[in-house]
């Protein structure tokens, strides 16, 4: 290395710490059901990675760690350096927006303004710049025009996308989606799609969806039984028969993941 380089290099910011870090994590319901068992797994930041596994397999229960809504019983979980821990919970929950699969479990005001603004304003933030927030978050998912509508009266594709502009209201550093294909139709499936492809955000995506995974994240991980199975490339893993019949993963009946490559970016 010259002299130059090195000085150059010396006057780089470090690379930013990894969206996700999850180490060693394993947990017991307090009946005693072991659901996870030493989880290991980095999503670097701008990744998109699609979370596969059976039913049972423990997906929820990882995602229940990531905002410290359940407590590791060994392990630990960093969203963006910082520990998922007690202290910190307030700051956690804004870095990690989760999208529950129900969006009615995250719309309950009057109006969608008012439950996009929620979270912020129950952050501090008030006048121009709250507006400005919901204003912002509103035209991302594209529902800037039904913001004085009542959530109850969109379809169930309008209410997910108010749901996920809830939480890309609080700037998250990474964007947990449950099951965000389900009960949509075609279309909203495919308008959901585009908007995620749109956003400049890492993503971690539970999801039975295979054909949606694998259109939407480049990598995928299976849990299973409470361990990672498996950690690739989703074209490799969907094309992996053994793998995908172990862990009772199945692609709609003529569905060849090698006709579909990940999307990038929106059209
Ligand atoms: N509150 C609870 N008390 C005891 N055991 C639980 C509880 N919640 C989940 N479990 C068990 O923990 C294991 C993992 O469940 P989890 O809900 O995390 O699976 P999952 O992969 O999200 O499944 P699905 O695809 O069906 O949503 C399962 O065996 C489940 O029965």
């Amino acid at each position: 290395m010259t002299a130059a380089t090195a000085a150059r290099s010396s006057a780089e910011p470090p690379p930013p710490p990894p969206s996700l870090e999850v180490s060693g994590l394993a947990y017991a319901y307090p009946d005693g059901h072991q659901a996870l068992y030493g989880v290991d797994l980095t999503v670097e930041r701008g990744e998109r990675v699609a979370l596969l596994g059976p039913n049972g397999a423990g997906k929820t229960t990882l995602v229940l760690h990531l905002n410290g809504i359940l407590e590791p019983g060994a392990g630990s979980v960093a969203i963006a350096g910082l520990p998922v821990a007690k202290r910190h919970l307030a700051e956690i929950r804004r870095r990690v927006g989760i999208v529950f699969q129900d969006p009615d479990d995250q719309l309950f005001m009057p109006t969608v303004r008012e439950d996009v603004a929620f979270g912020p304003a129950a952050a501090g933030i008030r006048g121009p710049e709250l507006a400005a927030r919901v204003g912002a978050a509103l035209d991302q998912v594209g529902m800037a025009e039904y913001a004085d509508r009542p959530p109850h009266h969109l379809s169930f594709g309008q209410r997910r996308r108010v749901a996920v502009a809830t939480v890309l209201v609080m700037e998250p550093e990474i964007l947990v989606l449950d099951e965000p294909s389900s009960n949509l139709d075609p279309a909203s499936r495919r308008e959901l799609a585009d908007l995620l492809l749109s956003l400049d955000i890492t993503v971690l995506m539970v999801t039975h969806d295979l054909p949606y995974a694998l259109e939407l994240c480049p990598r995928a991980v299976v849990l299973s039984e409470g361990v990672i199975a498996a950690d690739g490339p989703t074209p490799e893993l969907l094309s992996d028969g053994e793998l995908m019949a172990a862990h009772r993963l199945e692609l709609p009946f003529g569905f060849d993941p090698r006709s579909v490559s990940p999307r990038r970016t929106a059209p």
